[in-house]
């Protein structure tokens, strides 16, 4: 949606992966859907680095609703979670330099069983976001068909535009319908939303990661182009941090959500962070590979009988990105290969390891390249034409 919002992927921390629909706010305070959990996560995003690496948006997503509308048929917050309400928490954010995401349902309800979105209610509830101060609207599609759908999806985006404040926008309706074309019409998909989930919701897993990796890469002849400045597929959160990666694993999703300029919007407790996960996080390289102002997502190069699959991402300034992934090994491979098997123009280059902050001078594309790769990890690269040293910073 070009309105000058989300010119790169969008960054920040929603609730949904980690802290899922828990209510229990009785049993659970520290962790229960509730103001205290923003104000904590906003607290962390502003005190700990994130927030000047870009990681912005804090967005809430399911079971932070009342169950019934107010008497004007205005969406409110759950009263004993959120007693000072939306605006109050939406201030507390603004104050610390970050902006609010919310979350509602084209529907009679949301997934989880709140009120949800129909079509007499979009332009009430796009209302009633902005009077909030709301900067960002995640839109699930749980409960309509789809010609609501297809009605709604538009429709929220005028109404967002007519309140006059910049709110960004996410879609999930390819999702509801297969997430490929031609269910999915992804040209208008880019004039309606600034980004959109594709597919499944992730889960703390390494097979769950891998699977969406996969999907986007076999389909990403009709994804890849749909993306660039302003219009961005969502393979959804990352979940570094949390129970079920290890730190190649981590690592991996790190890298490939770089290459396909996916939003880095984190789901984990940034209260209890690990070092290690922290680390990858807050890369520096990794995070301006998935911010290039180009928007040009990447592609898998190639698959290689040894489960070795190598994706590449053009960046601005003649620079690019290149990630070895060991997809199936159970041992670390030591994968062979040149610059000129990989579609580099003859010249020289200069290579910076993203992971471990080494730099390859004097590479030309017929250099034999020997990359140590680890199961379910990754190598990855950011290369440049030597001639072009001058243009890249220095880490
Ligand atoms: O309730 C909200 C939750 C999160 O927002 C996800 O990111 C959305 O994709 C939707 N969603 C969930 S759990 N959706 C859902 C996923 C599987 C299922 F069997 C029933 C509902």
């Amino acid at each position: 949606l070009d309105n000058g919002l989300l010119r790169t992927p969008p960054m920040g921390w929603m609730a949904w992966e980690r802290f899922r629909c828990d209510v229990d706010c009785k049993d659970d305070p520290k962790n229960c859907i509730s103001e205290n959990l923003f104000r904590d996560m906003a607290d962390r995003l502003a005190e700990d680095g994130w927030r000047e690496l870009g990681y912005e948006y804090v967005i809430i997503d399911d079971c932070w609703m009342s169950k019934q509308r107010d008497e004007h048929g205005r969406l409110q917050p759950d009263p004993l979670r959120f007693p000072g309400g939306i605006a109050k928490l939406a201030r507390y954010v603004h104050d610390r330099g970050l902006k609010l995401g919310i979350y509602a349902d084209m529907g009679t309800h949301t997934c989880m069983g709140y009120p949800g979105t129909t079509l007499d209610k979009i332009e009430i509830d796009a209302q009633t976001f902005a009077s909030w101060g709301v900067d960002y609207l995640k839109f699930d599609g749980c409960h309509s068909n789809p010609v609501e759908q297809m009605i709604g999806y538009p429709r929220m985006s005028k109404a967002l535009n007519a309140t006059g404040r910049p709110i960004a926008y996410s879609c999930s309706w390819p999702v509801y319908v297969g997430g490929l074309p031609p269910n999915v019409n992804y040209s208008l998909m880019g004039e309606i939303c600034h980004l959109w989930r594709n597919y499944y919701d992730i889960q703390d897993s390494w097979d769950s990661v891998i699977n969406i990796v996969d999907w986007f890469s076999n389909n990403q002849d009709a994804l890849q182009p749909a993306a660039g400045p302003g219009r961005w597929n969502d393979p959804d959160m990352l979940v570094i941090g949390n129970f079920g990666l290890s730190i190649d694993q981590a690592r991996s999703q790190m890298a490939l959500w770089a290459i396909m300029a996916a939003p880095l919007i984190m789901s984990n407790d940034l209260r209890t962070l690990s070092n290690d996960a922290r680390a990858i996080l807050q890369n520096k390289v990794a995070i301006s590979i998935n911010q290039d102002p180009r928007g040009m997502q990447g592609r898998r190069l190639l698959q290689e009988k040894s489960h070795i699959e190598v994706y590449w991402r053009p960046l601005s300034n003649s620079a690019s990105a290149l990630v070895f992934l060991s997809h199936r090994q159970d041992m670390p491979y030591l994968y062979h290969t040149s610059l000129a098997k990989l579609h580099y123009d003859p010249g020289s280059y200069e290579a910076y390891d993203v992971f471990t902050g080494r730099t390859m001078t004097g590479l030309t594309h017929t250099t034999d390249l020997k990359v140590s790769i680890n199961p379910s990890g990754v190598v990855m690269w950011y290369i440049y034409p030597t001639k072009h040293k001058r243009f890249h910073n220095t880490w």
